[in-house]
């Protein structure tokens, strides 16, 4: 594996296309998109690196993967009141079937079901309360206390907010969310604004790898049927409307945030992340994507089938 890490890392190098890095906030364009990292950790404690796997970035909209786990603790099977759980075939931040389908996001992983969840997740809690349960989460998952928010990307996300204040009023407006829409927006977008590296990302997916329970920790985080279901959201909607290519190429659970980063979940195999800042055109890492899928056919690990 480790072999295999080192010569990707080397080929993804010589790639000159690598498309275009997120510039809605002024800290996510300035990220340099040669970087590449990748982090591969299995349940039985083994991990794996090459590249920039201990560089920091904004996870962006793959935190959506812990405030779901979180809010599924909370309120179990109640949550699907507030949330879809299809593929909606259209960007992350769109709002058009907000209107048709009366506030109710398709799923928890576009930015309206994001939002939702949050809503959902707050309880009448303060923004801070709600933070700091989101960050202990990821801590613990990650078995890293130094994992932060890096609040100039979260205010820089709230001075830009107004896309995402759309979506949260429309909602609203339909009696979808309970919390003040500023509070609410204020929470998403510091969960949005973690950072962390490749290393600590595959160590916090690790539980989704091995159904439900961490390993290396020796602690079960969800049920095994709720591991089975994260995953299932993830293989279906974790891309946006780049779900159905991510599926035919790499054949793996994953999710994609707007920093470069992705987890993807290996059931039974392993838990990996990937980050390279540049986009496609759905928002989602160009040559993470292509790293993948080297990854997939290398290991044989798709979902779908091996080799
Ligand atoms: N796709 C993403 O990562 C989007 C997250 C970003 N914070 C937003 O709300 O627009």
């Amino acid at each position: 594996m480790q072999d295999f890490l080192n010569a990707l890392v080397a080929e993804l190098k010589l790639i000159t296309q690598r498309g275009k890095v997120a510039d809605y906030i002024p800290q996510l364009a300035s990220v340099d998109p040669a970087q590449f990292g990748i982090a591969v950790c299995t349940p039985s404690g083994d991990s794996f690196t090459a590249g920039d796997a201990t560089t920091l970035f904004s996870i962006q909209s793959i935190s959506k993967v812990f405030t779901l786990t979180m809010a599924l603790g909370k309120i179990g099977d109640g949550l699907w009141q507030h949330v879809g759980r299809e593929p909606s075939g259209n960007p992350f931040n769109s709002i058009v079937q907000l209107e048709h389908e009366m506030g109710k996001p398709r799923n928890p992983f576009i930015n309206a079901g994001a939002i939702a969840v949050v809503d959902a997740i707050m309880m009448g809690h303060e923004p801070k309360e709600c933070l700091g349960e989101i960050l202990s989460f990821v801590r613990y998952l990650a078995k890293d206390d130094s994992i932060c928010f890096d609040r100039v990307v979260a205010a820089s996300e709230m001075q830009h907010r107004d896309r995402n204040a759309s979506l949260a009023h429309f909602m609203k407006a339909f009696g979808r969310l309970r919390h003040d829409v500023d509070k609410v927006l204020g929470t998403y977008f510091h969960q949005c604004a973690i950072a962390m590296n490749c290393l600590q990302l595959a160590q916090s997916g690790l539980f989704l790898a091995s159904d439900g329970i961490d390993k290396t920790m020796g602690q079960r985080i969800v049920s095994a049927q709720r591991a089975r279901r994260i995953n299932s959201l993830m293989m279906m909607c974790g891309h946006y409307d780049g779900s159905g290519e991510f599926a035919f190429r790499v054949g793996l659970p994953g999710k994609s945030g707007v920093g470069g980063g992705i987890l993807a979940i290996a059931p039974g195999k392993a838990s990996i992340a990937v980050w390279s800042p540049g986009l496609d055109q759905q928002g989602n890492s160009l040559i993470g994507t292509l790293a993948l899928e080297r990854l997939a056919q290398f290991t044989g690990w798709s979902v779908f089938g091996q080799k």
